[in-house]
């Protein structure tokens, strides 16, 4: 699903990311853990193909990014909500299916399937600005899902979710993987990394280790000790 070969990005000739190799396939659920500043972003931005890498290359589902030939394979969302604040949740929705090329019955489907599963059935109604900061993030992770999307790239899905509603998030990310859906998904949460698949870490916007939750713990003691390892 993606495959990153000695990726390098630079703003104004500083480095900000290099040496950066690694490759998810399909199905997988892999967490970007990593202290503040560490890259994440950055990475994740040139995976969707929002940003043209100075060095190395890139390929997502077959094509080298950038490119917009996989956007409706792609889903994101980003640290920072982009939600239409003056239109309700579902006209939101529909919105972003339309984009996605969703219409008719599928487009309500699938708007009342992401709005059940974010919890905001009952507030499709309102207008986003009389949303708390908990159910923008929420809205914008049905927005993410609403076309169904192969891949799917969460930067900090779970921040200012309570955390039963974060349990059926991941619940709901595992049924996703098992039927198919591919997730990469930066996180500083201890718990949430111990339910990825796999890990890789990211220090100074280099990749200093990766593995499976239980190889980490193994070699660390706990995630928890491998995220100060990497904030050394
Ligand atoms: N457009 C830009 N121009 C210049 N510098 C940038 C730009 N975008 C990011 N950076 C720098 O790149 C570094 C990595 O930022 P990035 O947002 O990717 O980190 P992060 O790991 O996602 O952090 P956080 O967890 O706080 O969101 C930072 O030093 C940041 O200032």
């Amino acid at each position: 699903m993606i495959k990153v070969d000695n990726f390098e990005q630079a703003f104004h000739k500083k480095v900000i990311l290099k040496n950066i190799n690694f490759e998810i396939q399909e199905g997988e659920i892999v967490g970007l853990l990593g202290p503040s500043g560490s890259g994440k972003t950055t990475l994740i931005k040139a995976l969707i193909g929002l940003r043209k890498s100075t060095g190395g290359e890139v390929s997502v589902l077959g094509e080298r990014q950038p490119s917009l030939k996989q956007m409706k394979q792609i889903g994101y969302m980003a640290q920072a909500d982009a939600l239409y604040e003056e239109l309700t949740a579902k006209a939101n929705l529909a919105y972003f299916g339309r984009l996605y090329g969703l219409k008719g019955k599928r487009l309500h489907e699938r708007i009342d399937t992401c709005l059940r599963f974010v919890n905001l059935d009952q507030e499709a109604k309102k207008p986003v600005h009389a949303y708390s900061g908990g159910m923008k993030r929420r809205l914008s992770l049905a927005i993410a899902l609403i076309h169904r999307p192969k891949l799917i790239f969460l930067d900090e899905p779970t921040v200012g979710i309570d955390p039963a509603l974060k349990r059926v998030f991941w619940d709901e990310f595992e049924h996703l993987r098992n039927e198919g859906m591919t997730f990469l998904i930066s996180t500083h949460v201890m718990d949430e990394a111990e339910r990825c698949d796999r890990i890789l870490l990211i220090r100074n916007g280099t990749l200093i280790d990766g593995g499976t939750p239980k190889e980490l713990i193994q070699q660390y003691g706990s995630i928890e000790q491998a995220f100060l390892k990497v904030g050394e």
